[in-house]
């Protein structure tokens, strides 16, 4: 997907929020846009995610399936938890079993038969996430999915994206906490005063994991159901978790 020369600002007589931006989103590359608050890091993954428009320029061969997590999952809705993703996935075709699956996942059960107004607000950015995942994503567009998750589901993030990206689907993410170092190997694009300034991958961290001294590697195996809870309750208990195999 490409940006080609595009400008943006929020009404006719405003200064341009987004000035020129030409870049371009490889497939299977996770980026992470960077920039202080107010920067237009959201903007620019509105217009990525084709909930903006540009005012000049163009977005181009965006994929055809995209997972858009807005920063406040917007829970003014009058439906369940799981009426909600029913719902989503309905419309967006999803597979059978991928609201169940994702409900799983990332421990949405017991919430399932909540009203979304009444969801505390890091479950209902579970729920955004989940929606955004019923149907595989060509394109992921994560608008600071750590604000405001537990720990456990932060820890999640991470793995979700590397799937996405292992499927060849891109991802962009936003940050302005710092979190980037969750995401190793990630490109990092900046705004500021308008501009976007692009750089190239940094060396992966993760492609060549650091043995630390003082560490034996214990082998664990679980049901395959449990696997996912118990990678996320390894990494939360501080333990690095080096891969899963059949
Ligand atoms: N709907 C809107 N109408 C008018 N101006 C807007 C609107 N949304 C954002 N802006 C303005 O556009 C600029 C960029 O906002 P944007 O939300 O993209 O920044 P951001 O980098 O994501 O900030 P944050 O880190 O605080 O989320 C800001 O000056 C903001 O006030």
């Amino acid at each position: 997907m490409r940006f080609e020369q595009v400008w943006f600002r929020y009404a006719r007589r405003a200064g341009w929020t987004l000035r020129e931006v030409t870049a371009t989103v490889e497939q299977g590359a996770t980026i992470v846009v960077l920039g202080r608050n107010g920067a237009g890091k959201s903007t620019l993954l509105q217009l990525a995610a084709g909930v903006l428009r540009p005012g000049r320029g163009a977005v181009r061969d965006r994929p055809a399936v995209v997972g858009w997590v807005p920063e406040r999952f917007p829970a003014d809705q009058p439906f369940t938890a799981a009426d909600y993703l029913h719902r989503m996935a309905s419309v967006r075709g999803a597979a059978p079993g991928a609201v169940d699956r994702w409900v799983e996942r990332l421990l949405l059960t017991e919430h399932t038969g909540t009203r979304l107004a009444d969801l505390s607000k890091g479950t209902a950015q579970k729920v955004g996430l989940a929606q955004a995942l019923l149907v595989p994503p060509g394109l992921l567009v994560l608008d600071e999915p750590w604000e405001g998750l537990d720990s456990v589901a932060r820890t999640l993030i991470p793995d979700i994206v590397a799937e996405v990206t292992s499927a060849g689907g891109s991802v962009l993410v936003s940050d302005h906490r710092g979190e980037i170092t969750a995401l190793p190997g990630a490109i990092h694009w900046s705004i500021a005063e308008g501009t976007l300034h692009t750089s190239a991958p940094p060396p992966s961290a993760a492609a060549t994991p650091v043995e630390e001294e003082d560490e034996v590697v214990v082998e664990v195996a679980v049901r395959r159901s449990e696997a996912d809870r118990a990678v996320v309750a390894l990494r939360a208990a501080g333990h690095r978790v080096l891969g899963v195999r059949e």
